[in-house]
């Protein structure tokens, strides 16, 4: 224990003033007498008001709540004695119930000049809105990731056999394991004074029930600790947004297997980590210390520089929560699902985190898509998360990137939070929209829902400055992996870099290009490009614009390149009017090919006859021309990503599902091979051999 860092170096006035409501930098002369610590003794009627605008603005910037401190005031001596404290107290309260808020005390403790205390604020909400936190859980195999979980959302412990699992288990082959293989979700609600509204009566776990009666909501993202699963756990951490990542590691197993990786992932992403040691009931002391350990060895290792800190206390509970999205602390709790020690300090710390997502509600609606659901007697479904801005029902979206990067209206029919029908979401929460006239083929994850106002642009090469964290040999121009970047996960090529080889713990500016589809993406986002054991992390830098699925290596595009070269030689005439092909062979009927009239015969299935709203002509074009990249980009799969495993949901697409996308999409919207910038490479490279480790 005494290797983890002594909670008490971190209660200086300075940390300890995370949550203090006064930034010395914005104060104005007017509210420079209300940081004083004497400022709620009695204050009159005008500091009274400016208190409590503050306290609202506060609590507006934060989705909710905020932590206040009693006691602490800029340049102050800490500590009040208990008359002045008292009166500071009632007048905390009056606040609260004038701005409709929940006032609990957290801590009271003693300080030089008296006591302190920090007192959560929390807005009364209505029962269907809540504030909403998510949390990833992560670690290897048999953490007790799942039990632990069952444990918190249920209120009933766990047997050590397995029992309290059972309740998240999504599929009958995770029951026969006991292992997680799919992206999990549970929730669990506090009230606005912090108690928990899960309750074991609930048998069947009532989500509407809990989101009814809770002001905060925490989402647990259950992601499968088997290496196996690699892939959809790190889709569950950059594609569900989480706010914290939980780190959960079995005592008496120590930080083996998976632990580094995820806590490496996480790091990666920038998501704070909190730790969980479970089973700390049928663990022996000595091991429990080697453990302890070990993680602060990791901890404190150059590539992670956190500063453990162990949380015993209340007061640490406190400490850390207040401070953890600022600081470099990571709290280490040591926890037993089955006799239940410490949960309550793990309980009330979630109930502490606030979330990492300031809401605008003036900016334009981004909802990236995370899951599809067809649902009987609804339709398509699509759920994600509401990355900023605002959307209420009946706003109509822009959905896409399609195969070909167009986006297209829908309206917004129904949304439900947690299960729960509501008229609006805001930023930072996650929902599903019910959407009409879509069919749950031609949505992929990773597409997004966005507002016109944003005028989306998918594109299909990128540029991002990334780190090599590891790999077995070097990396070259024409490697292939798979990029993770929110929700999208799609393999792409390294079409050129700044350094002519990448080595484990190389930096390089590098372009890539997406071997299926083109995507919607921003710049700065963050990135994780990985194969097998490669892994490499990074931030988009530059976004290069669509160039259509066209616009690619193709015969048409040769011919038509030539054609215009030669009439371009040849004088005036231009552009290829002379010439045996058009330049714009993309605005002329094509004879299908055998396999597009197939395809086609599929989509005119598909879409019935709204499908041949889309004009004839266009489809003809577009299957003609489309299938040439997809077919090349399916044979490329074919040889390249059956023995690495590399297929993600961008390479598992039905030649049926790319089919109807196809006759959805209309040749009119199509940018103009002429006006698209060349593309560095062609498609006929993406489909090459990669030149995989040198
Ligand atoms: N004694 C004891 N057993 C526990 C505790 N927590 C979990 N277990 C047991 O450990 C086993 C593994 O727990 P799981 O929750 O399935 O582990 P997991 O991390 O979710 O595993 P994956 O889903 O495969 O990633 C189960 O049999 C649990 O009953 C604990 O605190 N004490």
């Amino acid at each position: 224990m005494a290797a983890l860092m002594d909670i008490q170096k971190l209660k200086s006035p300075d940390v300890e003033n995370g949550g203090s409501l006064f930034d010395p930098d914005c104060a104005n002369s007017d509210m420079a007498s209300l940081t004083s610590k004497l400022a709620l003794i009695s204050p009159s009627h005008e500091e009274f008001e400016m208190l409590m605008e503050e306290i609202k603005t506060r609590i507006m910037e934060t989705q909710g709540e905020t932590i206040y401190e009693l006691g602490v005031g800029e340049g102050d001596p800490p500590g009040l004695k208990e008359e002045d404290f008292k009166a500071s107290e009632a007048t905390l309260h009056s606040i609260a119930q004038t701005l409709d808020l929940e006032c609990v005390m957290l801590r009271e403790r003693p300080a030089q000049e008296g006591k302190v205390a920090e007192f959560l604020l929390r807005r009364r909400l209505t029962s269907d809105d809540f504030m909403e936190i998510r949390v990833a859980v992560v670690g290897n195999v048999d953490a007790g990731k799942s039990t632990l979980l069952g444990v918190l959302t249920h209120g009933e412990l766990d047997n050590g056999r397995g029992m309290a699992r059972q309740r998240l288990f999504r599929h009958k082959h995770e029951m026969e394991s006991g292992r997680t293989s799919s992206v999990g979700n549970d929730i669990l609600g506090f009230d606005a004074a912090g108690g928990v509204v899960n309750k074991p009566d609930h048998g069947h776990l009532d989500w509407i029930k809990i989101c009814e009666e809770a002001a905060k909501v925490i989402t647990f993202i259950d992601l499968a600790g088997h290496e196996r699963y690699l892939k959809t756990t790190v889709f569950g951490m950059t594609g569900h947004a989480p706010d914290f990542a939980m780190l959960m590691i079995g005592a008496n197993a120590g930080v083996i297997g998976m632990t580094k990786e995820h806590l490496g992932l996480a790091l990666a992403l920038n998501v704070p980590v909190f730790v969980v040691i479970t089973k700390i009931d049928m663990c022996p002391p000595n091991v429990l210390q080697e453990t302890l350990k070990l993680l602060n060895k990791i901890l404190k290792s150059p590539g992670c520089r956190k500063i453990p800190v162990l949380v015993q206390t209340m007061d640490d509970v406190v400490v850390t929560a207040t401070n953890f999205t600022s600081e470099r602390m990571c709290p280490v709790f040591q926890v037993s699902n089955v006799t239940g020690s410490n949960l309550d300090l793990l309980k009330m710390f979630l109930n502490l985190l606030s979330t990492r997502h300031k809401c605008d509600s003036s900016e334009p609606a981004e909802f990236q898509i995370d899951d599809t659901f067809s649902v009987p007697g609804v339709g398509t479904v699509v759920s994600g998360t509401l990355l900023q801005g605002y959307i209420k029902l009946n706003d109509t979206l822009l959905l896409g990137p399609d195969n070909l990067g167009q986006f297209q209206p829908l309206p917004i029919k129904s949304i439900h939070r947690k299960r729960m029908p509501v008229r609006e979401v805001r930023g930072g929460q996650t929902a599903s929209f019910a959407l009409k006239k879509i069919k749950r083929a031609s949505i992929r994850k990773g597409m997004v829902l966005v507002s016109p106002r944003m005028e989306p642009k998918a594109c299909w090469e990128f540029e991002g400055e990334i780190l090599v964290l590891h790999h077995p040999t070097t990396i070259s121009v024409k490697y292939q992996a798979m990029v993770h970047v929110g929700s999208v996960r799609q393999t792409a090529t390294i079409l050129n870099m700044t350094e002519e080889h990448l080595r484990t713990g190389d930096k390089a500016t590098v372009r890539f290009r997406f071997i299926k589809n083109p995507e919607y993406l921003k710049p700065d986002m963050r990135m994780v490009f990985r194969e097998g054991r490669t892994k490499a992390v990074g931030n988009i830098t530059r976004l290069f614009p669509h160039v259509s699925a066209v616009a690619q290596n193709t015969r048409h595009q040769r011919s038509a390149k030539k054609g215009y070269l030669e009439g371009a030689s040849g004088g005036a005439a231009g552009h290829g009017s002379g010439g045996k092909h058009s330049a714009n062979p993309q605005n002329e009927p094509q004879k299908a090919s055998k396999r597009n009239r197939r395809a086609k015969k599929m989509a005119d299935y598909d879409e019935g006859f709204e499908g041949k709203e889309n004009s004839y002509v266009s489809e003809k074009g577009v299957s003609s021309l489309e299938s040439k990249t997809s077919s090349s980009c399916d044979h490329h799969n074919n040889q390249q990503q059956r023995p690495q495993q590399l297929g993600g949901s961008g390479t598992k697409e039905s030649p049926r599902s790319s089919a109807s996308a196809m006759s959805a999409s209309s040749l009119s919207s199509l940018p103009q091979t002429a006006q698209s910038p060349p593309s560095s490479t062609s498609a006929s490279s993406t489909s090459k051999p990669s030149v995989a480790a040198t």
